[in-house]
């Protein structure tokens, strides 16, 4: 598998798109610099799901930007994505690695202590800090674990990490700088007036960070 970069991490919502086309909007976004895509479906049927995330496979091919499904390994079966990402509730981890293979990315969602321990004993590509300040794009979140959770948990984590919840322009230099790797974001990208514009200025402020420490 080539290098993992988590730098600017995209993962998308329909419900943030205002009415524009959502392979669009990633195309956009992924012109602006976005290093990997997560296809987040959360209301819509099997067939729709698998209908976009081949339509959003075939989109990224050219960029080499990795796809990645939220949720469900049957569509990243299906449309042959590069990997799946799994909350606490979502099917197991050894299940999802089986079904997948070792070649394939897999995401947890780590939201505290304990379920960092045990990221921590599974081979997993990476974890998602979340949520790190309070959002409004999902509601059903965890308590934000804020700038001091993401310092704690990737300085105790073996798996690289990337800040979701919340983060944008204003405060994604200091996600970086407590340690992880990339930054997660959904509206600050989708909702954007100019997502190619918004995706360059935050992989810049990214970079800048990463840098300069
Ligand atoms: C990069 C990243 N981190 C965390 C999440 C949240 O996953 P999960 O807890 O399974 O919640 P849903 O996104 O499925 O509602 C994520 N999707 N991506
Ligand atoms: C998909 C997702 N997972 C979260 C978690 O806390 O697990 S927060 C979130 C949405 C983040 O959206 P925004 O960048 O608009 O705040
Ligand atoms: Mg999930």
């Amino acid at each position: 598998m080539r290098q993992l970069d988590l730098s600017l991490y995209l993962v998308t919502d329909r419900e943030c798109a205002l009415g524009r086309d959502i392979v669009d909007i990633v195309e956009q976004a992924v012109q602006g610099g976005v290093t990997i895509v997560q296809l987040r479906e959360k209301q819509c049927d099997t067939k729709q799901f698998y209908n976009i995330a081949v339509r959003l496979k075939e989109c990224l091919k050219p960029y080499d930007v990795p796809l990645i499904i939220n949720d469900r390994v049957d569509i990243a079966l299906a449309c042959d994505a590069q990997g799946v990402h799994i909350g606490q509730s979502d099917m197991p981890y050894q299940v999802v690695r089986r079904l997948l293979g070792p070649d394939k990315i897999i995401g947890l969602s780590v939201s505290n202590a304990q379920q960092l321990e045990y990221a921590n004993t599974l081979d997993v590509d990476y974890i998602g800090l979340s949520p790190v300040f309070d959002t409004t794009t999902k509601k059903d979140t965890s308590k934000a674990i804020g700038i001091e959770g993401v310092r704690d948990f990737s300085r105790k984590s073996k798996h690289l990490s990337v800040g979701i919840g919340g983060i944008n322009v204003s405060n994604a230099e200091q996600v970086i700088h407590a340690g992880a790797d990339g930054i997660s974001l959904v509206s600050a990208i989708i909702s954007a007036d100019k997502p190619k514009l918004a995706a360059a200025e935050l992989l810049n402020i990214v970079k800048q960070t990463k840098n300069n420490m």
